[in-house]
């Protein structure tokens, strides 16, 4: 069975969202700003690394045939014309004479004609004559020039995700910026009458804001930059001053409340009047209630999420995660489904996806998935203890216990 009559299905919803959505324009950004972050460029390199024949050693720099037959039995003593320290070795290369030997430290360039370093551990450590009592091979000890990365070698490729070690490349290469589409700024807002602040007293039947929390958290999570507005009443004139002032700093707004069919459904009321932004009862379980469009004169995208707090939460991860995603310029937008077996029987709603909160584990026998609390879309206790999604689709009623499901696993980069 497709998805029940009247519902738009999820694949059809998150389409017509990434359909109307482009990467933020990329620009230079500050290498450590770029952390976590595509590339928008295929860096190449302009110099070589290492930069020049340098000792991975602290020791001696010798030719190598006035070594070759040093032995305990038989050491050679060579005079220690100079020494070259990292940092200190000056513009003009010094040629090291046969018969001769520098003393020299690790990342130091080695003088020309030098073609292998003896250790300090195999001499006497000598400093105007000194005894060595071991041959390195030709060549040892000695990192040439180039022999990591030559110039004109694409060193990264656009697309390529900026971790630490790209990053520890970059810099080495020397350069301070690179070219990144930005982190977006994720503007968070809960509305609902009942909300207060965590840390103040809860009068008569309000609760406390969760929802704006756990949004902005999973916005950061994903390395966008959220802002948490907090909480809005339930008065139209009171969301739409602060939607239009919070849209000078948001690449994105995210709501969560006010989208269903109440009498006080603030967001759904000035978003219907103002235009833009579409509807749609999507057929997935929890996460029914969907809005998405652009609001002000910059065609700010606009998600509005159901407010029970694990249908926040799904909603966010099916259809804002891939969104977010696809502003930074990722290539994978969709976190990928994994096989686990699940240990117990799962019930589902026929003509509607369902997104069931469980425990993922890999045990050795293969991983397995275990159902969390049921299916309602208050249980916030049961979704802090979950760390999946099992997905069931909309022509499932349900899943013996030992069957193979599809899993979302949370939490994790993909
Ligand atoms: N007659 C109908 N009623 C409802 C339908 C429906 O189809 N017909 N759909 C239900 C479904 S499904 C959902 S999901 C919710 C969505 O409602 P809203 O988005 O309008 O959200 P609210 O009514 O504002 O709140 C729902 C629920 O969540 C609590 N909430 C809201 N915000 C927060 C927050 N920031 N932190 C913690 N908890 C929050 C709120 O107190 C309510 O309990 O509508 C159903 N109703
Ligand atoms: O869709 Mo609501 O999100 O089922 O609780």
């Amino acid at each position: 069975m497709p998805v029940s009559p009247g519902l738009t299905s999820v694949d059809d919803q998150l389409r017509s969202i990434l359909d109307a959505l482009e990467p933020l324009p990329a620009y230079e950004q500050p290498l450590l700003e770029a952390m976590g972050l595509p590339l928008a460029e295929d860096v190449v390199a302009t110099s070589a690394l290492p930069a020049f024949d340098n000792s991975s050693m602290d020791g001696y720099a010798v030719h190598h045939a006035d070594v070759v037959t040093a032995s305990d039995d038989r050491p050679v003593h060579l005079p220690v014309v100079g020494e070259i320290a990292a940092g200190r070795a000056g513009a003009k290369p010094v040629a090291l004479q046969p018969g001769t030997c520098v003393r020299i430290m690790t990342g130091a360039p080695v003088p020309p004609g030098c073609d292998a370093v003896v250790p300090v551990e195999w001499t006497d450590e000598g400093t105007v004559e000194v005894r060595i009592t071991q041959a390195p091979d030709e060549g040892q000890h000695v990192r040439r020039r180039g022999e990591d990365v030559s110039p004109g070698d694409v060193i990264l490729e656009a697309g390529q995700i900026l971790g630490p070690r790209q990053i520890g490349l970059l810099a080495s290469m020397g350069r301070p910026a690179v070219k990144a589409h930005p982190r977006p700024r994720v503007v968070v807002i809960s509305t609902g009458d009942e909300l207060r602040e965590p840390g103040r007293p809860l009068d008569g039947d309000a609760i406390h804001d969760g929802n704006s929390f756990m949004l902005a958290a999973a916005a950061r999570s994903l390395g966008a930059i959220a802002y948490r507005v907090g909480i809005v009443s339930d008065t139209g004139d009171d969301f739409e001053e602060v939607l239009s002032d919070q849209l000078v700093r948001a690449d994105v707004v995210v709501t969560s409340g006010g989208v269903s069919k109440g009498a006080y459904d603030v967001v759904k009321e000035v978003l219907t009047r103002s235009g833009g932004v579409q509807f749609t009862e999507v057929g997935m379980q929890p996460g029914k209630p969907q809005g998405f469009g652009f609001v002000g004169e910059e065609r700010v995208p606009i998600f509005t999420l159901p407010g029970n707090p694990v249908s926040s939460y799904v909603s966010f991860e099916v259809f804002v995660v891939p969104a977010l995603r696809k502003l930074m310029g990722r290539r994978r937008l969709q976190r990928p489904l994994m096989k686990a077996t699940t240990t117990e029987a799962i019930g589902s709603m026929l003509g509607k996806r369902q997104f069931v909160r469980a425990r993922y584990d890999v045990t050795r026998t293969g991983a397995t998935v275990t159902p969390v609390g049921g299916h309602g879309s208050h249980l916030i206790g049961d979704l802090a203890v979950a760390n999946a999604l099992v997905v069931l689709n909309e022509d499932q009623s349900g899943v013996d216990a030992g069957t193979p499901v599809p899993v979302l696993v949370l939490d994790r980069d993909f």
